[in-house]
């Protein structure tokens, strides 16, 4: 920060701050000897000390002059030992950035770095101010590696596609992108400035997890975002906690990380979603579509709501074990075409006196025969849930006020209804089949988000068509 000089005023006006005693208030009959600006108005002491402490100093000292390019410089990149880059780089290609050090050099798109804000996969995100408008904003610094940039450059033209057609009066919860430029080889991505995300919620919460009530207020939000998404032909890829950031102190959220996004015609990954929240279809080897997306947000709302991750998977076999030991098996459609399925299963033929044919059938492979194959060494995991369906753990997870004995029989009545409908909400969403899973669309007129009576297990209207006007 570059400061003004005060404004000239006249010598009379002040008295020489030396001492802590010359800046102490004055009693009020004593207004004579209190400092006073050009105007007459007197000055506080302690707004001297405070905001006006660079003009305090240059009362004391008229030589001293303050300039941000004075001030220490806080190194937030670990490591920091230059490797690369002419010395800008760090070992992993990381740029090595300070606090008040700029980046980018046109007029308008020079931003004043303050604090570290997050670090990912593909570099460091900061937080900035644009020197222009002196908005506080967040500026994902890519890796300067080739495969790291033309990843995010796809990051880019993804989110303005989403901002700019898709979302323009920015009503949908998705991130916004405001600018993006080249410094010392880094592509940098200037993004809207958000606040913690949903992992960092759940930790504050001392992972108790969230209220229905919470949970339906962030799944309604997230089932818009998604709607736009999948209207757009686009697939996240990597829908988690992490990836969805709220909105300063309210209930409003954001998804962000379009990173590993791509088009549905373009699915070329098969190493994509973050384990925890990674579908059947992509544990499986199969292609994929827009529906890899509501599986994890069907696992989010189960970790929004538990506190914890309902499929927390060691491995990908491990992952896949609990998917099963909870939903049961993937049906013969997904088992004779997912190009991963031998890994996993053992397969045989057995003959269908019904058809008159052959039919598939498969066995998952023990841990031991799985270990033994790959050169691992599974191990069952952790379980953190007594029960063993989706039913059984939402229902008995503990209400928080029923705990503390301030719940009344009636609000237990009411709070296990809500459960019913959340229940009911995600079996549509973890549904094995990527074919029949619910899509936004459909989810979003469930009863648990619109709020009607919840009788019945909801069935889905299989025309239910996008009534979005852009
Ligand atoms: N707009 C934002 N406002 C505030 N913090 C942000 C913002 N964008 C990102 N962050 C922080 O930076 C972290 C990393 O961001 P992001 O997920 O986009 O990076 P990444 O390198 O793609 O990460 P990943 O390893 O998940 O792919 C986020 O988890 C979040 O804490």
């Amino acid at each position: 920060m570059v400061v003004d000089p005060p404004p000239k005023r006249r010598a009379s006006g002040f008295r020489r701050v030396r001492t802590v005693h010359d800046l102490q208030p004055r009693v009020e009959g004593n207004s004579a000897a209190r400092r006073v600006t050009s105007d007459g108005i007197y000055l506080s002491p302690l707004r001297q000390l405070t905001t006006n402490l660079v003009e305090t100093y240059h009362i004391c000292n008229p030589q001293f002059r303050y300039e941000s390019a004075h001030n220490p410089r806080r190194v937030l990149t670990k490591p920091s030992k230059p490797a690369h880059n002419d010395g800008y780089d760090n070992e992993d290609y990381d740029y090595v950035l300070y606090v008040n050090d700029w980046l980018g050099t046109e007029e308008g798109h020079k931003y004043l770095i303050l604090d570290i804000l997050g670090q990912g996969t593909f570099g460091q995100v900061v937080k900035c101010q644009n020197m222009k408008t002196h908005e506080i904003v967040a500026v994902k610094v890519v890796k300067n590696k080739p495969a790291y940039f033309n990843q995010s450059m796809m990051e880019v033209t993804i989110l303005e596609l989403l901002n700019k057609n898709f979302d323009p009066t920015d009503e949908h919860h998705i991130l916004r992108l405001q600018d993006s430029f080249i410094h010392r080889n880094h592509l940098c991505l200037v993004f809207e400035l958000l606040s913690s995300n949903l992992y960092e919620l759940i930790k504050q919460n001392q992972f108790q997890g969230l209220s229905t009530q919470l949970v339906k207020v962030f799944m309604a939000q997230l089932l818009d975002a998604l709607t736009v998404l999948k209207d757009a032909r686009l697939i996240h890829c990597d829908l988690k906690p992490e990836n969805i950031l709220l909105k300063s102190r309210s209930p409003q959220i954001k998804i962000i990380d379009f990173g590993s996004a791509c088009h549905e015609r373009q699915t070329v990954y098969t190493y994509i979603q973050s384990r925890f929240y990674r579908s059947p279809e992509v544990l499986l080897g199969m292609s994929y579509t827009a529906s890899i997306d509501m599986w994890s947000l069907g696992c989010i709302a189960v970790e929004l709501f538990l506190g914890l991750p309902l499929f927390p998977g060691t491995s990908e076999y491990n992952q896949l074990t609990r998917i099963i030991e909870m939903l049961g098996m993937p049906p013969l459609s997904m088992l004779n075409t997912g190009k991963q399925v031998g890994q996993f299963f053992d397969s045989y033929e057995v003959w269908n006196a019904h058809t008159s044919q052959n039919e598939r059938k498969y066995k998952m492979k023990s841990m031991e025969q799985y270990s033994r194959e790959h050169g691992t060494n599974e191990q069952p995991g952790k379980q953190y849930f007594k029960a063993t369906t989706l039913q059984d753990i939402i229902n008995t997870a503990p209400i928080p006020q029923v705990k503390s004995s301030r719940c009344s029989g009636n609000e237990v009545e009411k709070e296990m209804a809500n459960r019913a409908a959340f229940i009911d909400f995600c079996q549509g969403l973890l549904n094995l089949n990527p074919v029949t899973r619910w899509t936004p669309q459909q989810a979003r007129m469930h009863p648990f988000i619109t709020g009607e009576k919840f009788t019945k297990p909801f069935v889905v209207c299989h025309l239910a068509v996008s009534y979005r006007h852009y």
